[in-house]
């Protein structure tokens, strides 16, 4: 870090070594308004340095054995653990390449960083200029783990200046990308001349699935925590909640009840579930979906418009929302198509199995569902027929990082986890030796 007044500079991590950059972009800290660090704003430059860097590293970090890398990174984890605290306060001041975005920073990087290094790669990878404070933290914890130089580089800027500079770079042979649909495109577009291999986590638009014989009372805190969770910048969080129609009225009420004991509040607020929002052009996006549900007809129960959020005088500047709840919304209106990635939940009734299927299924995205139901059968057949890389049923967010995780259809291409991270950052070589 360089001491400009009193703001937090980071700087690139190349070859093993932190580079000043020419110029800087501000980062805001969410629950203040206020900016609070400055971050390189690279471009194709610091592009060529990092790819330099990290092809004079692959030699030696791909010959090591599989237990030397093993044991480095053994070594980081260790590291990252024993800074914990510090992590965590640094992420929830800004939460918030392989390219990563904003919702979960640090989680996002590793969960691509260590499986491509430990098969043998060099990586350069940008975080979200929004979020870049925890990778660069991690930076300085690279070297103590014995992580040689040129292994790991790490750029930081925008999407379209050293975001695409790498993906068109065409000694980058792979890119992981972690983001929005859009972003995606651009990747596929910029990456096809050179014929790159892609894993692409998207967007999704997840159903929770409620039949009458749920057991609500764990239904209705999981569905809570599903919906609002990270402020509903989770990809897997729900975001259309089907209730079969003889509980949808006793769901309603223990729902919107609990959505409002679900408390916003600042970083250090102990009692608090929620914080702000990633950004104010993203605040005034999820704010303008509620907007677009009221003038279609639908009704909020609670939360955004309806409710009154009290902040400390400090933070009115920040980019906090209540959990919303919506209802009487039809299937067709852009908040039950769209991703709104915030914390807005749309709550509809349906009457027969193959109607909440159909309708589960009927978006672009297809990444994450849940199915609350006591009956076995169904919650097997229900989860069979529904088109998404992930099904939760009775629960939430169990997760066991080896197992695949990605989405059908708009929501990505191939899985990461485990054996699917193995092969996504390894080469298959048939050799045919005639003797
Ligand atoms: N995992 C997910 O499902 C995520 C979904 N989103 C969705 O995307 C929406 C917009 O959020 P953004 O942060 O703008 O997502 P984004 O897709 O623009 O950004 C994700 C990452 O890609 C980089 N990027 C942007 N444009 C690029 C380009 N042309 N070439 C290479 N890299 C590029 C960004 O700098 C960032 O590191 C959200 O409202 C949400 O709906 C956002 C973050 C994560
Ligand atoms: N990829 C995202 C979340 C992953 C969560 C997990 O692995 O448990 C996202 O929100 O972009």
């Amino acid at each position: 870090m360089a001491g400009t007044n009193t703001l937090m500079t980071l700087e690139n991590f190349i070859n093993g070594k932190f580079v000043p950059c020419n110029s800087y972009i501000d980062s805001y800290d969410p629950s203040t308004g206020e900016v609070y660090c400055r971050v390189p704003n690279s471009g194709k430059e610091e592009i060529e340095a990092a790819v330099e860097a990290a092809r004079s590293a692959f030699p030696g970090w791909s010959a090591r054995s599989p237990q030397e890398r093993s044991k480095v990174l053994h070594q980081l984890a260790d590291l990252l653990e024993q800074s914990l605290e510090e992590l965590a306060q640094a992420e929830s001041r800004d939460q918030a390449g392989l390219i990563s975005p904003w919702n979960l920073p640090l989680y996002l990087l590793t969960w691509k960083v260590a499986p491509a290094i430990a098969a043998g790669n060099t990586v350069i990878a940008k975080p979200s200029e929004l979020t870049s404070v925890t990778a660069w933290m991690m930076c300085k914890l690279l070297e103590k783990a014995g992580v040689p130089p040129g292994v790991v580089n790490i750029v930081f800027g925008t999407g379209p200046r050293v975001g695409e500079a790498l993906v068109a770079h065409p000694e980058v042979p792979l890119i992981s990308f972690t983001g929005s649909q859009p972003t995606a495109e651009r990747i596929i577009h910029l990456s096809a001349p050179h014929c790159k291999k892609l894993s692409l986590e998207l967007g999704g638009k997840n159903p929770a699935i409620i039949f009458e014989d749920a057991n609500l009372e764990e239904c209705i805190p999981t569905t809570v925590k599903s919906s609002f969770a990270n402020q509903g910048e989770i990809c897997l969080c729900t975001s259309r909640i089907f209730v079969q129609r003889s509980i949808y009225k006793e769901f309603l009420e223990k729902f919107v009840e609990a959505t409002r004991r679900w408390k916003v509040g600042i970083p250090s607020d102990p009692l608090a579930s929620m914080g702000a929002l990633i950004s104010k052009a993203h605040l005034e996006k999820v704010r303008s979906y509620i907007k677009k549900a009221r003038s279609e007809g639908a009704r909020i129960l609670c939360g955004e418009g309806v409710d009154t959020l009290s902040l400390p005088a400090k933070n009115q500047g920040g980019y906090f929302m209540l959990p919303t709840v919506i209802t009487h919304i039809k299937d067709e209106s852009c908040c039950m198509k769209e991703e709104i990635f915030g914390p807005v939940t749309c709550v509809v009734p349906f009457d027969s199995e193959e109607e909440v299927i159909q309708r589960a299924n009927s978006v672009k995205y297809g990444l994450a569902a849940t199915v609350w139901s006591c009956n076995v059968g169904r919650v097997h057949r229900v989860a069979k027929k529904l088109q998404s890389g992930l099904v939760w049923t009775n629960c939430w967010l169990i997760r066991e990082l080896n197992l695949p995780f990605g989405g059908m259809k708009s929501s990505g291409v191939g899985r990461e986890g485990g054996k699917d991270s193995y092969e996504f950052f390894t080469e298959v070589k048939t050799i045919t030796i005639k003797h």
